[in-house]
């Protein structure tokens, strides 16, 4: 045993980007705030194949697993299926492996809310559990009154915006049903993460307390369990000015490509990392965006050939986002409105064209378009998810959205600034999310 150690914490993330990046960005943050721990993050092989070159404190170190649930990249095809594999599959694996680690006894096991095995695995082994909430507070707090979704006061389908309006979530405003992004078949599988909640011994919100702070209250006046909110739980700390162009040997391609164009000239286009759009409505967007004139970079993954016809514009599989998103080329955010992505571009203080798919999707982007005025919904007001955009309409939105000059265009960009300080200083020294993880790091050891 390594005698500067004198706590373990195991980290459980659901194996999925948007929820195994904030569960990293936090173990990094601990675990250069205190040397004495030690922190076990486990991954499934798969996944430390995407993990292993990342840089990471010396007493933050992997746990892996065999391979045990649908490969990363074939999950989109049954997304149900591999839901349901995380929630039967890996709890017989991390055990085996928790039997085989190396002492002090786990102080805390971190787990992804979602995956709900962990609690009764923390109580077999008397050991405290921390619930990691990867989305918004909001949506924690409306997925918690499931009973309302239960009991029918909320409908269960999101392809239909429907007109009704649900005011009884504690600490959310009125929200209509349809934003909800309930009614997916998987909502239920969901729902037992959450409703477990309770039991375990601490809610880890990854969300800024100043954003979120209404909810956060309330949520914290209502749960028998103690709530911290962690702040954005992006890698924001090594980005912070980009007012630098990126320069040096391994400097990716695209990022030269950003450091000869001009400034908040570029629209970065990023869908997400699962789940995919229609076909049809694909070819309208990139004709659209094409057509627009106005320069862009596009994280697109099969489609590729959609980009034949050119454009002005550069195409990558992947990026390193937050390093994009607050490079001073880029003037714009066209996202899926994954929480985040949605942070991320809050963070970067960069006006935002929402366009969301599925669950907590839609009550994200309302929060940039309504609640922040950082940005525009490409959909229209009242248009359901099926329902077609065409490249016309794109072209016209991308072009006003990217204008520098128009008052609204100003006015936008100068609310993304407003919540960018206000992200800025939730992280900056002494913030409340240095505040925050702080205090949950002394409560749990
Ligand atoms: O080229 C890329 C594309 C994405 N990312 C990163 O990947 C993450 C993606 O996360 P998110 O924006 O939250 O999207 P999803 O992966 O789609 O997130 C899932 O998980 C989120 C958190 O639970 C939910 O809010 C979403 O609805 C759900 O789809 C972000 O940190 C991005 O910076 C990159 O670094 N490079």
């Amino acid at each position: 045993m390594d005698p500067t150690i004198n706590y373990h914490v195991v980290a459980i993330p659901y194996p999925g980007r948007g929820h195994i990046n904030p569960m990293m960005n936090l173990c990094k943050l601990m675990a250069s705030r205190r040397a004495d721990i030690l922190i076990t993050f486990i991954v499934t092989e798969e996944w430390l194949g995407f993990l292993g070159s990342e840089t990471k404190p010396a007493n933050l170190r992997f746990g892996t697993i065999p391979n045990v649930i649908p490969s990363e990249l074939v999950r989109d095809a049954d997304f149900p299926g591999f839901l349901e594999a995380t929630l039967t599959k890996l709890e017989a694996p991390v055990e085996r492996l928790l039997d085989r680690l190396e002492p002090p006894k786990p102080s805390v096991v971190i787990y992804d809310t979602v995956l709900a095995w962990v609690v009764r695995l923390g109580y077999r082994r008397n050991i405290p559990v921390a619930a990691l909430w990867t989305m918004s507070a909001m949506v924690f707090s409306t997925s918690c009154h499931h009973d309302l979704i239960r009991n029918g006061h909320v409908k269960a389908n999101v392809s239909e915006r429907g007109k009704d309006q649900v005011d009884n979530f504690p600490g959310v405003p009125s929200i209509p049903t349809a934003d909800l992004g309930e009614g997916q078949k998987v909502a239920h599988l969901l729902l037992e993460g959450i409703v477990l909640v309770p039991k375990a011994q601490y809610l880890l919100l990854a969300s800024i307390y100043e954003l979120e702070y209404q909810v956060i209250d309330t949520l914290k006046a209502e749960l028998p369990i103690a709530i911290y909110s962690i702040g954005p739980a992006i890698p924001c700390f090594t980005y912070i000015d980009n007012s630098i162009p990126i320069t040096g040997h391994n400097v990716p391609d695209y990022m030269k490509w950003l450091n000869a164009q001009p400034r908040c000239s570029v629209l970065y286009i990023a869908q997400g990392s699962f789940i995919s759009l229609s076909s049809s409505q694909l070819d309208e967007i990139v004709a659209g965006v094409q057509d627009s004139g106005v320069r862009y970079l596009w994280v697109a993954r099969g489609e590729t050939s959609l980009f034949e016809k050119g454009g002005g514009g550069f195409v990558v599989p992947w990026c390193d986002q937050l390093k994009v998103l607050c490079h001073s080329s880029i003037g714009g955010f066209w996202s899926h409105c994954g929480w985040n992505s949605t942070k991320e571009g809050a963070f970067a203080g960069l006006p935002m064209l929402a366009y969301p798919i599925v669950f907590d999707q839609i009550s994200n982007s309302k929060m940039i378009v309504e609640n922040w005025k950082m940005g525009w919904s490409v959909k229209r007001e009242g248009g359901g998810v099926d329902t077609l955009i065409r490249r016309e309409e794109i072209a016209g939105l991308v072009q006003r959205f990217m204008d520098l000059e128009s008052e609204e265009g100003k006015e936008m960009r100068g609310r993304a600034k407003e919540i960018q300080e206000i992200c800025r200083r939730a992280v900056g020294k002494g913030g409340s999310a240095e505040t925050n993880i702080d205090a949950f790091m002394k409560d749990m050891l």
